[in-house]
């Protein structure tokens, strides 16, 4: 088993060499489907109730959480402890929720994305920390396009042990590609979230990070990649065949 200095040192090597990317994971909320700005909107109302403000700063530290994860560190870092459990904070924000997840939509140039990689043979799957029962409601529109992925791993699938940043879904993702000559620098991921890029890091892929214009962009240093929006991504940065 490599250390992670050794780890690092092979990331870095496979950074600094043109890529040859050859599969594709998505992040789906915030990347693929615009629905962080439904979990932003549910958390400011859900913090209103006592009296307190929902900033950027506590959003970056909960966004691509899996849901109790997230829930804990609502509550602890708003100081509700012991006035508002996580698992009742999960409950109010479903509630919320439930309601705006159908009329989930495509964040720009996924579309074209999605078609060209298809076109072009490359293996894609999403790696998503929301729930089974989410996922569906939040692509209920897209199933079409979504079509396309080769498999979806959810937060609660039970290969996902840790959620992210710890690598468990991505390297779930990659097997389920069933290619036992897949390493993971032939995989590039797409993330919106600080804590997603540091799963696809320690998982040893590739990155490009497509951050909300709110993030604090020294959470974004981390990336290989960072991008405003994936209509400025170019595949032959990456070893692809151009749009
Ligand atoms: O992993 P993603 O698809 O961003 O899902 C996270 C979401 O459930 C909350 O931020
Ligand atoms: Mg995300």
């Amino acid at each position: 088993m490599e250390d992670g200095e050794e780890q690092k040192q092979r990331h870095d090597d496979a950074s600094s060499c043109p890529a040859n990317i050859t599969h594709v994971i998505f992040d789906m909320d915030g990347l693929l489907l615009d629905t962080e700005k439904f979990y932003t909107v549910s958390q400011e109302k859900i913090l209103s109730n006592y009296g307190k403000t929902f900033d950027w700063s506590l959003k970056a530290k909960m966004m691509g959480k899996k849901a109790l994860d997230a829930g804990q560190i609502f509550v602890k870092e708003t100081g509700l402890e012991g006035i508002l459990s996580a698992e009742e904070f999960i409950k109010q924000r479903e509630a919320i929720l439930h309601d705006l997840f159908p009329w989930s939509e495509l964040m720009p140039g996924v579309e074209r994305l999605v078609l060209h990689l298809h076109a072009c043979r490359v293996p894609m799957a999403i790696a998503t920390s929301s729930h089974r029962r989410h996922f569906d409601l939040k692509t209920l529109k897209h199933q079409e396009l979504l079509s396309h992925m080769h498999h979806v791993v959810v937060g609660d699938d039970p290969a996902v042990k840790h959620g992210k940043p710890a690598p468990d879904i991505f390297l779930a993702a990659a097997q389920q590609f069933q290619d036992p000559n897949l390493k993971p620098h032939q995989i590039l991921v797409f993330e919106d979230a600080p804590t997603g890029v540091e799963a696809a890091r320690a998982a040893d892929m590739h990155v490009v990070m497509v951050p909300d214009e709110n993030l604090d962009k020294t959470l974004c240093k981390r990336a290989d990649q960072v991008l405003s929006s994936l209509l400025d991504f170019k595949p032959s940065d990456w070893g692809l065949r151009p749009f």
